[in-house]
Formats: C-alpha cells, structure tokens, sequence
C-alpha cells in the first residue's frame, strides 16, 4: 500500500485507550510439526473478560516509547522486542511514515506467559489505538494481517467473540454460539514458555504408542455453544497440548482434579499454560470455585472471568 502523508498531532491531551480480551481455547487440536517450523492448528477460540488496557498518546517523531502496569512485568520486555512496540513500528511501517510516534502505556491483567495471549492481546490493542491515533486508512483486514504477522494468537484479539481458528491459528471464522458462559483461572506461581511445550508435545508424539496428530475439532464444542449447554461444554473441552504442560509441570494435574473435585464442569490448560481454566455452571458456582482453588499452594491467584467478550475495542 502506498504511504500515506500523515501530520499527527502532538497534543499530549490527545489519547487513545483500547480494552483488549484474553481468550481460552475451547479446542486446542495440534498437527504434527511441518516445514515451516509451526504446527497446523485447528482451534476454537473464547474470548473472556480478562482485559489488558492500551492506552496511546502522541510521541516525539519516529519514537515509541512504551511504559506498563500491572503484575508480572518482571517477565515482559520494556524495549523493542515488546509484541505492542513490534505493532507499532509494524503499522508506521506498512500503512504509515516513518515520522510517526507514540507512547505506548499497557495496563496489564492478563496472566503473563500464562496461555492466554496477554502479549498478542498488547499487540492487537497497540495496533488499533495507533491506527486511531495516527488517523490511519487502515481495514480491518489490514491490521488482521500485520497481527498475523505478529504472531499466531494476534489476529484474535481483535475479533473476540467464539472463532474457529486454522492454519497457525491466524484464519478465523467467527463462530455462531449462545450463552454467557462462567469461568474461574487458576494462576501458577511461574509462566511456561510456548515453544517448550510444542517441543516437549513433539517429543510425545514421537512415541511408539502415541495416538496420531490431528487438527480436526470435534464437533462436541460448537454444538454446546449452540445449545448454550454449558455442562456439554464442559465435557468437551480438548487441548492437545495439555498433556505435554503437565510433563513439564506435573502439579498443574493436582490443580485439575481438585477443581473436578470442588465441582468444575470441566477442566483443562489454557493453550500452552500453565494457567488452569474451569468452567463453571453459574456466577455462584464460580465464586466457591476460585475459593476452593485460591487454597492450594499450587496455585499463585484465582481470577473469574465470563466468555465470549467482544474484541478490541475503543474506550470512552
Ligand atoms: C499455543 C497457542 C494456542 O492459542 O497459544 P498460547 O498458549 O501461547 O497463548 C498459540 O498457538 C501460540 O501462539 P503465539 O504465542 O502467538 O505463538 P507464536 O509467537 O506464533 O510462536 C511461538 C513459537 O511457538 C511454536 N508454535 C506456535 C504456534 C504454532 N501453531 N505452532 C508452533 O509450533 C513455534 O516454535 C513458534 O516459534
Ligand atoms: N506485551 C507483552 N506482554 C506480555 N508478554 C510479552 C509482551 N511482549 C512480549 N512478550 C513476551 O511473550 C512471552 C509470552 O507471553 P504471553 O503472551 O503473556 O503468554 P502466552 O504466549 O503464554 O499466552 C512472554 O514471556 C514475554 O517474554
């Protein structure tokens, strides 16, 4: 696309503040790995009302200057490796100039390295309030795409809702469904990181008895969602990574049961974990839940949240 001319202002009153979703996969089938160094996903994507906020101000040229909040910062990158600076430059850079500049402010509540794309979910809200802010004549196409060039779990965040996602998990199909569903995340005391447990899932199903890789999504999920049934949901989630995250995190299997135990209608890791992910029948269901869970020593926090939210969206 041919750059545009563009003057942004440099009113620092001028602000642009984005609410993006986490998400759950309902359906995490994998693929065996292929050439390209990913694997084929089939997946089925929820987004729940865990927020991280991205608020954009006016920069000095050609800068991006990134500050943050919230908990775990520790283990996020304050420089340009930061998936919302990447965005960023990503945007100036295709359907920009490069004079253009932001500061960048995430507010964090996404679990992070928790397997909910708290990272992704920075990204595609940097890429929607830079879009904003620098007045760009962008579609929504075009920032799918720089989101998909992001990372696999970028594109999502910006739809929400319930979607299918295929490919690397960046072709989404918004998927039809009824009902608010319940849900209480129990967070571990350390994050997982995603390439070790597509390794270590590698390592599994190169074993003589392991059942082959398929990215095919049983039909049990979207058939709940459409029946808005939560207590079919619950048996149907599936994440093929998950018994991997337990190889490598063994405890994450006591936290399991003991949400089974306490009442969950179902049970599984959030994508590649270690957050745990519970479904639960009503508000007051969730409530003794996270209380049960908030007890083990396994687990570092309890946060509830419902699905399926809305995608990025513009604040106030
Ligand atoms: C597993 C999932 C499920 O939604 O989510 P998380 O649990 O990380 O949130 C995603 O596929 C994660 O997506 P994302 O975290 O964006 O991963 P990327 O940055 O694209 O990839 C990081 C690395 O993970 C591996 N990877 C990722 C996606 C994929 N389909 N196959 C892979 O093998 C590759 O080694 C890749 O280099
Ligand atoms: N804005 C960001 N927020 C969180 N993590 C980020 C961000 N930018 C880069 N990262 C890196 O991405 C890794 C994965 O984090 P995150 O997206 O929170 O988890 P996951 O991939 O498990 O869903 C982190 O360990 C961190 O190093």
């Amino acid at each position: 696309m041919e750059a545009k001319q563009i003057s942004a202002s440099k009113d620092p009153s001028q602000r642009v503040r984005v609410r993006v979703p986490a998400k759950v996969n309902l359906a995490l089938c994998v693929g065996s790995l292929a050439d390209d160094g990913y694997h084929p996903l089939g997946t089925v994507f929820h987004a729940l009302s865990l927020f991280d906020e991205v608020i954009a101000t006016p920069g000095e040229p050609g800068t991006v200057v990134l500050t943050m909040s919230g908990e775990g910062l520790e283990d996020v990158p304050a420089d340009e490796t930061n998936l919302a600076v990447r965005a960023a430059r990503l945007l100036a850079q295709r359907h920009g100039s490069p004079d253009l500049g932001v500061r960048l402010h995430l507010k964090k509540t996404i679990p992070v390295a928790g397997g909910m794309a708290g990272g992704s979910a920075d990204a595609a809200g940097a890429l929607l309030a830079c879009a904003m802010l620098w007045d760009l004549d962008t579609i929504p196409d075009d920032l799918h795409e720089l989101a998909a060039e992001l990372g696999s779990d970028v594109p999502f965040p910006l739809m929400g809702g319930n979607a299918i996602g295929r490919g690397h998990g960046d072709q989404l199909v918004p998927l039809l469904g009824r009902g608010t569903y319940h849900w209480v995340l129990a967070l571990a005391h350390e994050g997982l990181s995603t390439p070790a447990v597509f390794r270590r899932f590698d390592e599994m199903a190169a074993r003589p008895d392991a059942a082959p890789a398929s990215t095919e999504i049983p039909c049990a999920v979207a058939e709940a969602l459409a029946k808005a049934d939560p207590q079919a949901l619950g048996k149907a989630l599936r994440n093929d990574l998950q018994a991997a995250a337990l190889d490598l995190r063994p405890e994450l299997a006591q936290i399991l049961q003991a949400g089974l135990d306490a009442g969950a209608l179902g049970a599984m890791v959030s994508g590649s974990g270690p957050t745990c992910a519970f479904l639960a029948g009503s508000e007051s269901a969730a409530m003794d839940l996270s209380a049960a869970l908030a007890k083990l020593p396994q687990v570092r926090a309890t946060r509830r949240a419902t699905g399926p939210v809305p995608g990025a969206t513009v604040l106030g």
